[in-house]
């Protein structure tokens, strides 16, 4: 059997189709999205990430700001920018791209972020209300990856969701809201004994484990839908997920590649959120 291939660029473009309508309708009555990027250093990855986010933002018709700092930024400037934006009118979201430099407390710079700017979901108080199940921001990645599940016509109520890691940015949050859409689910992580026996009892298999190519198909059950949440670098300057595709698509159900799986639909719910904080600033959601 060879699996169907979920094609995360495609689900990418048709929702921010359904997001353009939404910019026009916003634009008659005078409101722009407005979304705010802060880059600290110069991490050739996150330059990538972050001229995408500003491709996005420009192709949709936002406002952005891209804002390049420099590595020896202190904390105390960091923090005075993102307090300068939590109180600019025109921005309705801010994003800091992680990693910081060593000598930022990312926690602190996150703290800051006002909790209706906060776009990433990364903030406390938008993490709680996910816990909660109050109506919040959710994480990107973790909304992108239950976007693409339901789009792709799986039915998720009842079925065992087995999720490969536990970080705070994917892991769990994504964790939450497989529940959230009355998924049974398990939580593996490094320390679990016994891991491809549990995964392959997975009907939903979501890995975000952060090691190139570590599941194979002894991990995956015949049919089991697979969304693979890596993006490991190689040497050969290649990306990689943390699953093998080419032998896990001869046993999967539908199966996300990388690239073209999950990452475009981090950036289009990064829209989304924008998107979601610029009706709610101006009062119309
Ligand atoms: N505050 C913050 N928020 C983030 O959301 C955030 C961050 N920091 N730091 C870095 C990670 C990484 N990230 C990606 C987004 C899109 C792709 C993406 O579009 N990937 C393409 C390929 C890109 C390529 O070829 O390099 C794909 O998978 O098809 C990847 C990675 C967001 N991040």
């Amino acid at each position: 059997m060879t699996a169907s291939i979920i094609n995360g660029k495609q689900v990418s473009e048709d929702i921010r189709t359904g997001i353009a309508a939404e910019v026009k309708e916003l634009a008659a009555k005078g409101v722009t999205p407005g979304l705010a990027v802060v880059l600290v250093g110069e991490d050739p990855a996150s330059q990538v990430y972050v001229r995408n986010k500003e491709k996005a933002c420009h192709d949709l018709g936002y406002y952005s700001e891209v804002h390049r700092l420099p590595a020896s930024t202190t904390q105390e400037d960091l923090l005075a920018l993102v307090d300068k934006l939590n109180k600019q009118d025109t921005i309705d979201g801010i994003l800091v791209q992680l990693p910081l430099p060593g000598h930022i407390d990312e926690k602190a710079v996150i703290n800051a972020i006002a909790v209706d700017k906060d776009v990433d979901g990364f903030h406390p108080v938008n993490v709680g209300n996910l816990v909660i199940g109050d109506d919040s921001l959710l994480p990107c990645t973790p909304a992108g990856v239950i976007e693409l599940i339901k789009r792709a016509g799986v039915e998720l109520a009842g079925k065992h969701a087995v999720v490969i890691g536990r970080s705070n940015i994917v892991g769990k949050p994504v964790s939450l809201l497989l529940q959230r859409e009355n998924a049974t689910v398990t939580m593996c992580h490094s320390r679990t004994i016994g891991m491809a026996d549990i995964a392959r009892q997975a009907d939903i298999l979501v890995v975000a484990i952060g090691r190139a190519n570590f599941i194979d198909a002894s991990f995956v059950k015949p049919g089991a839908v697979v969304i693979d949440v890596g993006m490991n670098r190689l040497e050969n300057g290649k990306l990689a997920g943390d699953v093998d595709f080419e032998s896990v698509k001869e046993v999967s159900g539908p199966i996300t590649p990388v690239p073209g799986g999950v990452g475009p639909m981090t950036i289009t719910m990064l829209m989304q959120n924008t998107l979601i904080a610029a009706k709610r600033h101006h009062g119309l959601a």
